[in-house]
């Protein structure tokens, strides 16, 4: 392959990045949609065909599988050759790969198990239950973050001194215990991965050294969040022999809530001196509107590094922004665009609603249904964290290691077959004081218990014994189908009748598919089975985009670009959220969310906010967001509400109906005349609210339409 071929249909800066001197240190400071998966991918092409570096001397480090999987598809076809001894993955993944490498080194057996965040969260529970640590004083989330937390920042429970702090001192009982149980269990959870790994190669010189020697490339993209663990790990494979290639965009940094540290970037220019940065800033996604627009409110953040994207593609639309009365109105406002939308010849799936929390999309779901428009959740739940994924891995992960006690307890009872709590527990006991798996513990137990609970385990240990000899021999996505339908999952869910819509069983079918599709490293350190499950544990993020509606969060849509995208619930305290008011980097960090969620765009940007909002059990009044304002009008195109208030309007829609008392009977209605001291003479457009807040939408004749509290409005009806 010649430069130019590796070159072609790059813009100067990519070229520029692409072919910089191997010796150096490189930060792409890479603004939204400036293709920088493109350069990556370009870059590694590069350095194996111009510069003989070796396959397996590259490491490069994606922020998801589905990403890594991506750049694997890209430079097989670019490299024309194999590539299977590189290692691209997530930190999460390649860490795991370490782990299964060298465990004894790392302190564990071969087969640990990982557990994900809701496993962890019941072990977490039993322990606090067992140590009689009170749980309404110490909410369990609360310690499962501190530990998370503590780990991320490459913090062990032997590490704290937590002197008189009462809080502090109970998390870290906790911490103790449960790192002891783990250790004892050979358990592995998320944050774990990355803390063992890294002090694996902090305290094993050797190994540190063979692989700082073989890695002689680290390539890293999202650098904006990494957290501390993470910067630890790249700092510590590079020796200053080898070389590094950081492409981040500190205006997408969005983790700052679980760790990520958005001044790592800025620690590059010291920690990996001399470095060089090349900006990315041409914009291949959106309009020059859309981006103008971005551009101007992430400007409001401080301490940027600086970037302002570009496009040569014209300004396109303004971006619509809709007021609406309630969240209904808004939630309409939006489907109706879309339907009208879909009527214009776009698919559903090049629409999105973003929105700051999971809980906003209930009412877009309603309005959705009422349209028979198609739509899908993406990532409310990833894929591996929805239950019946989740009940499906157990199985397997059971049929492939009856000593995966995580596994073990997640499906003896499910679906269904007459295990109760007692004789769980007798099984649980049972495994403690013998040192056994939970398995053996049932096999051994089951004669002694009475004979009802006895045929019900019986029948249990058979299956799984059935289970795994009836699919030693199968292929990996086989043997996915026969556990599920052994199981009695598929027919569970079949019948599922909360399950409306019937995804639960659409989400096993693709569980099979993704069996299907996964693709094996030969090299790897595991076999299929096992690979399947870590990569399914670690990242599942694959899901199929098809002919629905895309409804997720901003954070979800990290990454993915859309021709329509619908933005709601712009208002103060949900977006920026109330918990950011107070702390400007908190702040920033809402302002970079709304920065990424409008840099999504390809064709049509719609905000939206609603006046009135159902929140806790009653109406708020809400007030736009702040990004609103910092926006430029140039660009913005208001749209008046849909329905003007109208006698009908106030009639037909109920939240107006609700909760209002009229000062005195026959004095307020809409259409009442008015007279205000400084506005003069007007009439009622429409009211809400109650007793003292009722508040009131005034058409004046001098000075247009405006919204007062009656009892500071001192109205004189006439
Ligand atoms: N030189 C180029 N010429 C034409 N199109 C390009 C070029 N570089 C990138 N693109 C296109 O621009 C779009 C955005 O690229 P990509 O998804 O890699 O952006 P990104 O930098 O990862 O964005 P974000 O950070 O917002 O997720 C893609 O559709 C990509 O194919």
């Amino acid at each position: 392959m010649n430069l130019s071929e590796i070159t072609n249909g790059l813009n100067d800066k990519q070229c520029q990045s692409v072919t910089l001197n191997n010796e150096k240190n490189v930060l792409i400071l890479a603004g939204a949609g400036s293709g920088k998966t493109r350069v990556l991918t370009h870059r590694i092409v590069y350095l194996i065909t111009q510069k003989d570096i070796r396959i397996d001397a590259i490491l490069a480090v994606t922020f998801t599988n589905k990403a890594a999987a991506a750049i694997r598809e890209k430079l097989s076809i670019l490299l024309r050759r194999p590539i299977q001894s590189m290692w691209v993955g997530t930190f999460h993944g390649l860490a795991h790969r370490l782990l299964r490498a060298h465990y004894e080194k790392a302190r564990l057996t071969s087969g640990f198990q990982i557990l994900d965040a809701q496993d962890q969260f019941r072990i977490i529970k039993r322990l606090m239950k067992e140590n009689n640590i009170d749980e309404s004083k110490f909410p369990i989330r609360k310690v499962q973050w501190f530990i998370n937390n503590q780990k991320d920042e490459g913090i062990r429970a032997q590490d704290i001194d937590p002197g008189y702090n009462y809080f502090i001192k109970n998390n870290l009982e906790v911490f103790e215990l449960y790192e002891a149980h783990c250790q004892t269990n050979d358990l592995i959870d998320f944050a774990e991965l990355l803390i063992r790994s890294y002090e694996l190669l902090k305290n094993n010189t050797d190994l540190l050294n063979h692989y700082q020697a073989r890695f002689e490339h680290i390539l890293v993209d999202e650098f904006q969040d990494t957290n501390t663990v993470q910067y630890k790990w790249i700092k510590l494979l590079f020796s200053g022999n080898n070389r590094v290639f950081c492409v981040g965009d500190d205006d997408q940094s969005i983790y700052g809530w679980r760790g990520a540290k958005i001044e790592n970037i800025t620690k590059l220019y010291t920690d990996f001196f001399p470095i060089e940065t090349i900006h990315l800033e041409q914009n291949y996604r959106s309009t020059g509107n859309i981006l103008n627009a971005s551009n101007a409110l992430i400007a409001h953040n401080t301490n940027r590094m600086g970037k302002s994207l570009w496009t040569d593609a014209g300004n396109g639309e303004l971006i619509d922004v809709y007021k609406a009365r309630t969240e209904t109105d808004e939630a309409d406002y939006v489907i109706s665009s879309i339907q009208k939308l879909i009527t214009d010849d776009a698919s559903p799936s090049d629409c999105a609603i973003l929105y700051r929390s999971n809980a906003q999309s209930r009412i877009f779901e309603e309005a959705l249904i009422k349209y028979n428009i198609p739509y899908i959740i993406y990532g409310g739940l990833r894929f591996l964290e929805r239950a019946e994924i989740k009940n499906a891995l157990g199985y397997l992960r059971l049929i492939e290691n009856s000593a995966d006690n995580v596994a073990f307890e997640r499906v003896v009872n499910f679906p269904t077959r007459g295990i109760g709590n007692t004789t769980v527990e007798k099984i649980r006991t049972f495994a403690q004081d013998n040192h056994t798996s939970l398995f053996q513990a049932a096999i051994q137990i089951s004669s002694t218990l009475p004979t009802r609970s006895a045929n019900a385990l019986n029948g249990f240990i058979k299956l799984i014994e059935q289970m795994t000899d009836n699919t030693k021999y199968l292929g990996l996505s086989e043997k996915v189908a026969n556990l599920l339908n052994t199981s009695g999952l598929m027919v569970h869910y079949s019948n599922d009748k909360t399950d409306k819509a019937g995804s639960k069983k659409e989400n096993l079918e693709e569980l099979i598919t993704a069996a299907q599709q996964y693709n094996h490293e030969q090299d790897s350190e595991m076999n299929e089975v096992v690979g399947f499950i870590s990569l399914a544990s670690l990242d599942f993020s694959g899901d199929t985009i098809n002919q629905n509606v895309q409804l997720m969060t901003i954070h979800s849509a990290k990454g993915l670009e859309f021709p329509y995208v619908f933005l709601v619930g712009m208002e103060e305290d949900l977006f920026p959220s109330r918990q950011s008011k107070d702390e400007p980097h908190l702040m920033d960090e809402e302002r970079r969310l709304c920065y990424v969620g409008m840099t999504r765009v390809m064709k049509k940007l719609s905000l939206s906010y609603a006046i009135k909002r159902f929140l806790h059990g009653e109406f708020l009044h809400a007030y736009p967001s702040r990004f609103l304002d910092e926006i430029p009008s140039r660009y913005l195109n208001k749209i008046k509400a849909k329905f003007s208030a109208t006698i009908q309007n106030y009639n037909a829609d109920n939240t107006f109906n609700q909760n209002i008392t009229p000062k005195s009977d026959g004095q307020l209605f809409i259409g009442a005349p008015v007279k205000h001291a400084k506005f003069g003479l007007g009439t009622v457009l429409n009211f809400e609210g109650q007793d003292d807040s009722v508040r009131i939408q005034i058409k004046f004749k001098q000075v247009g339409t405006k919204w007062l509290i009656s009892s500071y409005a001192n109205l004189e009806f006439v």
